[in-house]
């Protein structure tokens, strides 16, 4: 869950071997770096031993300055958590100020960390890592991490990423036991966990428990010394989780393996201003935390063994919990096609644009559904993407040629639609369920599913083309495309899709993939695509390629933007928030002065 870290600033690790502050402190360098060639000349001796003096010096200034950065145990291996659970209580940061207006009910009201061996029984935990096993062994990342996400399925294989769920559902016929991978018991097991673990951050944080809502990150994880391969593989990194994951409130860590026993480094590590504050991990431990910046933390990197463990994610939002979208939004959907299809086949209607939007939320929404039956809905990692879409553009547009069409419909005709006996109750998707899901989904929330696909890409280090051609493939990775769904993907992106995450990668600073997602726009523009929204597209590559110094091509897409007739201002395409138009019309600003 981290994204940015092989930009990130080298890290030292100040260690204390006990539990308290020391006064020795070993700095350890944690970087991945290449070798060092062997220096023959003595030119290259005198080179290198000066490059050692200055090395020493820094070393002598760390330690002076390692007083300051001290380091606690929080929770050692050897110690026993079992009464009370280890607290600390840290300052929230404003990483929740927009929430706590939106749920006053389920913000915080404390925001810190604890530690625990007695949240889960052993026999729970023994069972937890044979299903985490038996899941992993199914892949195994080439680099250092692999991460099964028991939710979606997702796991890392090489280089890529596979859903596990549909690689069993294409082999089952020859490998019966793969049918067996995930038992009614291993998930009743993995379920009782999830839920002892929420009780125990509902009642340690003072938020009911009804109002926590598990989300799609929960994760197996197995770290191991191999050397990373692609960016997702770097899990030493400094991160704070809610960066990554917008809508999270709490992060546990169930641990499935113990330091020093089973594995050495890989101890976790809150960066806190005047101290890292260390977790052991222990067979059957239980670590949550508030999950904002707050409690920036890292991994250590694993120097020998194996480290497993369960994370689990909460987020207070109910629109980004898995059972919302799971229950609530694709039923709520598939009612309104259901209605919206009888419509169209009763009153023959010709509005194409009507026709395709409804054959594109159906076949999406039957993949989901057709999911369900074995309780693996919202498969695919664009799936809650194009769900929110759907919801906050595709149904709003419905509802709006619907309305105009409504108005050229005579009473008795509004009564034949459905056999309703009047037109609210015969368009249910045009009264209640497009209504209240539009009030539900909101632009803001499409923003945030959009940076959730950032965060993504960023997390699992995956190609953008492949991406917004529905498939899951690393950027680094070669060889054959793998995909999650065979080789027609239904998951493929629109140009309002590229150009609406372009423009997040962008707020995000992230300019050459919002190029990457602005072209992918720009290729797949259809008669569908609006006139504002083509010179927005272009007008952002121009922003991209002014923040990486090309100047002409900056003023070429600014001609192009201008080139298409702007439409009045109640045209600005939807999705362009009014938080967009300060930096916007900065860098507008800035380009015009080099005209
Ligand atoms: O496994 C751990 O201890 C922490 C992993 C982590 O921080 C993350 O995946 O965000
Ligand atoms: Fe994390």
């Amino acid at each position: 869950m981290s994204s940015d870290g092989l930009n990130r600033r080298k890290r030292t690790v100040n260690r204390n071997g006990d539990t308290n502050e020391g006064n020795v402190c070993r700095v350890v360098s944690r970087e991945v770096s290449p070798e060092r060639p062997q220096n023959q000349s003595i030119m290259k001796r005198v080179m290198s031993g000066m490059t050692l003096s200055m090395a020493i010096l820094a070393m002598v200034y760390y330690t002076t300055q390692c007083n300051d950065t001290k380091e606690l145990v929080m929770a050692s291996a050897n110690q026993s958590i079992k009464d009370f659970p280890i607290r600390r209580q840290v300052m929230c940061s404003q990483d929740y100020d927009e929430e706590r207006v939106r749920f006053p009910s389920c913000t915080p009201q404390r925001c810190g960390r604890f530690v625990s061996d007695s949240v889960i029984t052993e026999p729970e935990a023994k069972h937890l890592l044979l299903v985490a096993k038996r899941g992993l062994s199914l892949g195994g990342s080439s680099g250092g991490v692999t991460r099964l996400n028991v939710d979606t399925g997702l796991l890392s294989i090489a280089t890529n990423f596979v859903n596990i769920y549909k690689l069993i559902e294409r082999t089952q016929r020859m490998d019966e036991h793969l049918k067996e991978l995930f038992t009614e018991k291993d998930l009743q097991v993995y379920r009782t966990v999830k839920n002892k673990i929420r009780k125990r951050i509902a009642i340690h944080f003072g938020v009911p428990s009804a109002q926590l809502y598990f989300t799609r990150t929960s994760s197996f994880l197995r770290m191991t010394s191999k050397r990373p391969q692609i960016k997702a593989d770097v899990y030493w990194r400094r991160h704070v989780d809610k960066r990554e994951v917008k809508c999270l409130r709490f992060t546990s860590l169930l641990y499935l393996s113990t330091y020093g026993a089973d594995f050495s480094g890989g101890r976790f590590i809150f960066t806190d201003e005047m101290s890292n504050q260390t977790i052991e991990p222990k067979f059957g431990r239980v670590a949550a935390f508030t999950s904002g910046s707050e409690n920036e933390h890292f991994v250590e990197r694993v120097t020998s063994g194996a480290r497993y463990s369960l994370l689990i994610g909460f987020t207070s939002d109910p629109k980004f919990a898995v059972k919302y979208l799971q229950v609530n939004l694709l039923t709520q959907e598939k009612a309104m096609i259901e209605s919206l299809s009888e419509y169209l086949v009763s009153e023959d209607v010709l509005n194409s644009r009507l026709r395709r939007l409804t054959d594109n939320s159906l076949s999406l929404n039957s993949i989901a559904l057709k999911d369900d039956t074995e309780g693996l809905l919202l498969g695919h990692p664009l799936d809650v993407y194009l769900l929110i879409r759907r919801m906050a553009i595709d149904w709003k547009e419905v509802k709006d040629l619907l309305r105009t069409k409504d108005q050229r419909l005579s009473d008795v005709q509004m009564r034949q639609i459905g056999g309703h006996s009047n037109h609210t109750n015969a368009l249910k998707f045009d009264s209640q369920c497009v209504s209240s899901s539009h009030e539900i989904i909101t632009n803001k929330e499409l923003k945030d599913a959009a940076y959730g696909v950032i965060s993504l890409i960023n997390t699992y280090d995956l190609d953008i083309k492949s991406l917004a051609n529905g498939f899951i493939r690393s950027k680094t990775s070669s060889g054959a495309e793998v995909t999650s769904n065979g080789n027609q993907s239904k998951y493929a992106l629109n140009a309002f899709d590229c150009y609406l995450i372009g423009k997040q990668t962008f707020d995000n600073k992230e300019y050459s993939d919002a190029k990457q997602w602005l072209t992918e726009a720009i290729d797949r523009l259809d008669d569908m695509t609006s006139d504002e929204i083509i010179a927005d597209i272009f007008n952002y590559l121009s922003f991209c390629e002014l923040k990486s110094g090309k100047i002409s091509g900056a003023q070429k897409y600014k001609r192009l933007s201008a080139a298409i007739k702007i439409k009045p201002p109640n045209m600005i395409p939807i999705a362009m928030g009014s938080t967009d138009v300060v930096p916007v019309m900065k860098l507008a600003l800035e380009l015009d002065c080099l005209n």
